[in-house]
């Protein structure tokens, strides 16, 4: 009989994703241990309450020592940082991974600091919600998503497919791109959505006060659906747009340009551009439902509430 996966799994940083890996890990006994560490030490509590890691040590050192694979699920800005103090506890052949929104940026900052018996194989899973801390994770998140992971040149190709066995158990689709290129994917399919989804919002916060409650009130339409994202962790996506400036502000610019088409559409009464430009997005979601993304319901955006369940 065959043991668990890996011997020892660290996972650095247990909010929504931190925590969520180790609940995948543990419920499919992915690990033979699993530590959990937090700089905050109220997490680290609320971690041994919820009862999803065999260990919780004070410090993420602690946590690297003697660990087969480190997951470090932290904000992008604070990955230099962990990658720093975890390097003079890893073992030879311990693989240093991450879960960062943003890739480049965090190559960037812990490839440095991994010392040369260890490997770097950053990761970046395409799931979430805009609920944060340890008690928002859960072990399905995973599934039937993708995990796009993001190996450096030379990469040591049995700590990859070591780490792509990890996600693949953990329910997820495994795909391989270079940092750059992931980051340029992102930007426009994750991260001006949510900049736009922050902007709208706030949009309506200034407006004069009985309009914003007038909002509030009848958000049911597409608004409502912004506000969701609007939700999602500050500190995140703060260290997200700071990561990730230049592809970012690239898809930032092609996005006012082809606003500025529409606005001028509408302007100038031209129907036939708007109703050309609608029915060419409408076969882009059409492609994405057949592809077994997303369900052709109208459900709004998967809602993911807090105990797991898509509601
Ligand atoms: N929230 C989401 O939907 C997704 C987030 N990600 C990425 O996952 C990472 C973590 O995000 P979440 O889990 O949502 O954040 P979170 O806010 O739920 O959890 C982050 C945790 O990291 C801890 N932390 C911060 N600095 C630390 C340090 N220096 N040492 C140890 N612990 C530290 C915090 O105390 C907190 O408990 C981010 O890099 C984010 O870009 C990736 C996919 C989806
Ligand atoms: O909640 C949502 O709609 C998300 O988009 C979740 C999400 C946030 C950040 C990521 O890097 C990946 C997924």
């Amino acid at each position: 009989m065959s043991g668990p996966l890996v011997g020892r799994l660290a996972i650095i940083g247990a909010g929504l994703i931190g925590s969520s890996v180790a609940r995948a890990a543990k419920e499919k006994g992915l690990a033979g241990t699993v530590v959990v560490s937090d700089r905050d030490a109220a997490v680290r509590a609320r971690v041994l309450e919820l009862g999803f890691a065999d260990e919780v040590p004070e410090t993420g050192a602690q946590a690297a020592e003697g660990a087969d694979i480190i997951v470090v699920c932290v904000p992008v800005g604070a990955s230099g940082a962990v990658a720093a103090e975890i390097a003079p506890a890893l073992k030879p052949g311990a693989i240093v991974s991450d879960v960062g929104s943003v890739k480049g940026a965090v190559v960037e900052q812990m490839a440095p600091h991994i010392p040369a018996h260890a490997h770097l194989v950053p990761a970046h899973p395409v799931a979430g919600t805009e609920f944060s801390g340890p008690d928002a994770g859960f072990a399905t998140l995973f599934e039937n998503r993708w995990c796009i992971v993001t190996p450096t040149e030379g990469a040591d190709s049995e700590a990859v497919a070591k780490l792509e066995g990890l996600w693949r158990g953990m329910g997820a689709n495994v795909e391989t791109m270079s940092p750059q290129h992931h980051d340029l994917v992102l930007a426009i399919t994750s991260h001006v959505p949510h900049l736009i989804a922050y902007n709208i919002v706030g949009t309506a916060e200034h407006l004069e006060h009985t309009l914003t409650s007038e909002v509030i009130k009848f958000s049911a339409g597409g608004f409502r659906d912004f506000t969701r994202i609007a939700a999602s962790d500050p500190t995140m996506w703060r260290d997200v747009f700071l990561y990730n400036r230049e592809a970012v502000l690239e898809m930032l610019g092609r996005f006012t340009e082809d606003l500025s088409a529409l606005q001028r559409a509408i302007r100038y009464g031209d129907g036939d551009a708007l109703f050309e430009h609608f029915t060419r997005t409408r076969a882009i979601r059409r492609s994405i439902i057949e592809q077994g993304q997303e369900t052709a319901a109208p459900d709004f955006g998967r809602r993911v509430v807090k105990d797991g369940t898509a509601g």
